[in-house]
């Protein structure tokens, strides 16, 4: 037994134990070693083959099982903070799904319903139309009030579904959309994408979902067009769009309402004026010219024929989200069921304007006293881009129906931009630097 346990050669072995095997040094042991050595071998190869074989395979399956937890546990906390993210902290909260929710208005609305108890999901598709940063920031403010926001597309058909099939929405806030009147020009395709077949995608979600939500979206002020009547009333004809941009949003008018008649959603459009304020978009005046003044830089203002300056009626950003959450409050349900409509279904369009328009080098009057500095203005003719010479707000209708009443005038709403400007950007800590 001894030579069978010391004498293998395939184990390091000690000088001691060779030593015992050789003074026992029999012919028979000699034998016994060469007849059993090599079976042993072969019995080595085939435990480390054996070995081998099970970790390869032990690996692949926990490689597999591991790639399969981990997707089935990704899918398990995606549903699961949905479900968190839309549970109202507050009896007959609404929930809501707000598209655009990293956007400027979209983050501003779902604070502010959030803030009163209602549960939000939220949906961006976080492009690069201007600086995503900003939208990601946005997104931390949301997520550190209990808002999830999900990275997805509104012309993800499959991942809306699986929204309405998580959660029963009752409204659906949508402000997702290409933005800029003048990027139109640019990029013309983005538009089409995201306010023509997006907000397509988007209805035929609502329509099937069980229950169907009610739509509350934003329109635009630019969908007035060349119409020269003032202040614009929604009464006012809107079939002359200047832009890309008014088309596409004169276009979801008509596909909202379309969705409205056959399929009983119940939908609201809110046509915003020029909307600015704190966490605003890099790509609108207001925002460029602070950016450009600061930096020393050249700012472009644009105006109109015969030296006629651009006016615009600036809405502070507080009032827009009081007009949404107004709109959705009265909100009447959907009629429809199963993408089948019961019963008419309320249709509304409101101006949310602000009722004074200011000119573009007021606007930078103001920023310049804001700011301290003064602009170095290079002023041309409005280029043929889309803009309009002036916009201006009838929000009798808002006013009574939905109770809008906008508070906030152009030199109060700028000081407070100013001011997030100022700290956003870490002006306040680095005063004087250039950048
Ligand atoms: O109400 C809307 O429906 C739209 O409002 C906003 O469009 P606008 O009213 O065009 O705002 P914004 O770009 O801030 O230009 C303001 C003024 O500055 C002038 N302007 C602009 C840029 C420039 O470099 N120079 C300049 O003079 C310019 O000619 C204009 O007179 C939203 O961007 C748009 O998404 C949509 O929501």
């Amino acid at each position: 037994m001894r030579a069978l346990v010391d004498d293998d050669d395939s184990f390091p072995s000690t000088p001691g134990k060779t030593k015992i095997i050789d003074r026992a040094g029999s012919h028979h042991n000699h034998r016994h070693r060469h007849h059993l050595a090599f079976p042993r071998h072969l019995l080595w190869t085939l435990l480390f083959l054996a070995f081998l074989a099970s970790y390869l395979s032990l690996r692949s399956f926990l490689h597999t099982s591991s790639r399969y937890l981990s997707s089935s546990f990704a899918t398990l906390t995606f549903d699961n903070r949905v479900r968190a993210s839309a549970e109202p902290t507050r009896p007959d909260g609404l929930v809501v799904l707000v598209t655009g929710a990293a956007g400027f208005v979209g983050s501003h609305a779902s604070l502010a319903l959030a803030k009163r108890g209602d549960g939000i999901v939220g949906l961006d598709n976080f492009n690069s139309y201007y600086d995503p940063s900003l939208k990601k920031a946005r997104r931390s403010l949301l997520s550190s009030q209990g808002i999830f926001v999900i990275e997805g597309d509104i012309n993800d058909a499959k991942l809306l579904k699986r929204l309405f099939d998580l959660v029963s929405f009752t409204h659906v806030l949508h402000l997702a959309a290409q933005a800029g009147v003048r990027y139109a020009i640019q990029n013309p395709d983005s538009y089409v994408h995201s306010n023509v077949a997006g907000l397509v995608t988007l209805l035929e979600a609502c329509k099937i979902a069980n229950p169907q939500p009610a739509v509350v979206w934003a329109s635009s002020s630019s969908v007035y067009g060349l119409n020269d009547e003032v202040p614009f009333s929604e009464v006012h004809r809107t079939d002359q769009p200047a832009s890309l941009y008014a088309a596409t949003k004169k276009t979801g008018e008509a596909i909202t309402h379309v969705y409205n008649h056959i399929y009983g959603l119940s939908i609201t459009g809110l046509r915003f004026f020029t909307v600015y304020g704190p966490w605003g978009r890099p790509d609108m005046a207001y925002f460029s010219f602070t950016r450009n003044i600061l930096q020393k830089k050249p700012i472009t203002v644009y105006r109109g024929k015969d030296h006629i300056d651009l006016a615009r009626d600036f809405t502070y950003i507080d009032d827009i989200v009081k007009g949404c959450v107004a709109a959705l409050d009265t909100a009447e349900k959907s009629t429809g069921t199963g993408g089948i409509k019961m019963g008419p279904a309320q249709y509304r369009i409101y101006n949310l304007g602000n009722t004074s328009p200011v000119t573009v080098p007021t606007l930078v009057s103001i920023l310049e006293n804001h700011l301290k500095v003064k602009a170095k203005k290079h002023v041309i003719e409005m280029p043929g881009n889309g803009d309009v010479p002036f916009t201006h707000a009838n929000i009798t209708l808002a006013r009574v129906e939905l109770g809008y009443k906008p508070k906030t005038n152009l030199e109060e709403g700028l000081k407070k931009f100013v001011k997030w400007y100022l700290s956003y950007y870490g002006y306040s800590s680095r005063k004087g630097k250039n950048w």
